[in-house]
């Protein structure tokens, strides 16, 4: 008899892999036990600042993680290490169970899943967002190899889908400059997707948004979660509150306090260092 495999690799039953088994690849991500990333004991100095200090964190396969702190409290460069921008002095940083993230290079972890989207949308204006999908889904050809390659009915379905989840299907001609600052947000978020990450980091993603954008986004990282790992960084605190399950809160350079966002927010330090000025 054929166990059943989940999408995760996972049997049913939660016991160990039978009969069609499918073995994790080298350089292919094995989150089927534990965290999907697993950073600790990071730290990383500046000229002998330390920007992030003996930080550790866990985020768990499928959770929608907040972020919150001080700035300067070392988000970015949190975000810089998971990524392969800057390398941590010492600590451990690993995606799924055997991708060493110290030891890949931003194109690699790339590659294995994990997806960043920057505060500021950075889509290419002229083309439509039909094409902005288009070249983000064939990334690794070039952009006019990809708009002259005639699609398939798979890759034309996947954007199909992606337009859809982004709310853009109505504008998916249009060019891309001519969307409101919220849409070009949500099509840098879609040009993201359609690359299946496993691993999501969102860097103030409703900053400059109208409230209707914002309640829109909160309903779009609430359906991602579970598919997709997200961790979002944002000040903003209702757009917090509306998504928030486990919340992080930085400082200095560590984790200062994390669970709900009730129990963060009655933190005596929490609101000494951040919340409450
Ligand atoms: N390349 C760098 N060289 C020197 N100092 C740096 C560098 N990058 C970051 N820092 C310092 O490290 C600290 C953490 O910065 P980081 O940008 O990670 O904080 P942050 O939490 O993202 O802040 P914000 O909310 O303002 O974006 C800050 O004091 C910053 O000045």
């Amino acid at each position: 008899m054929n166990t059943p495999v989940t999408e995760n690799n996972e049997t049913q039953d939660g016991g160990a892999l039978t009969g069609l088994a499918h073995f994790v690849q080298p350089g292919e991500l094995d989150a089927s036990h534990g965290p999907v990333l697993y950073l600790d004991d990071i730290t990383v100095s500046f000229d002998g600042f330390r920007a992030l200090n003996q930080l550790s964190l866990t985020i768990d396969n499928g959770e929608l993680r907040c972020i919150i702190g001080p700035n300067g409290a070392g988000k970015t460069t949190m975000m810089d290490v998971i990524t392969g921008k800057t390398r941590a002095d010492s600590g451990t940083a690993f995606f799924g169970q055997t991708l060493d993230l110290t030891k890949m290079n931003e194109a690699k972890i790339v590659q294995s899943g994990i997806g960043r989207k920057f505060q500021k949308p950075t889509v290419f204006e002229q083309h439509s967002v039909f094409e902005n999908l288009e070249l983000a889904m064939q990334a690794d050809r070039s952009v006019w190899a990809t708009l002259f390659a005639r699609l398939d009915s798979e890759s034309r379905d996947r954007i199909a889908d992606t337009l859809k989840l982004i709310r853009l299907q109505d504008s998916a001609d249009r060019p891309a400059g001519l969307l409101s600052h919220g849409q070009k947000q949500w099509l840098e978020i879609g040009m993201l997707l359609i690359q299946r990450p496993k691993l999501l980091l969102l860097d103030e993603p409703v900053a400059g948004m109208t409230d209707e954008e914002t309640d829109r986004t909160a309903e779009l990282f609430l359906s991602l979660a579970g598919k997709h790992s997200l961790m979002v960084v944002e000040h903003d605190m209702a757009f917090v509150a509306q998504i928030a399950k486990k919340v992080t809160v930085l400082h200095e350079g560590s984790v200062l306090a994390e669970g709900s966002l009730d129990q963060v927010q009655n933190n005596k330090r929490v609101i000494e260092v951040y919340l409450g000025r």
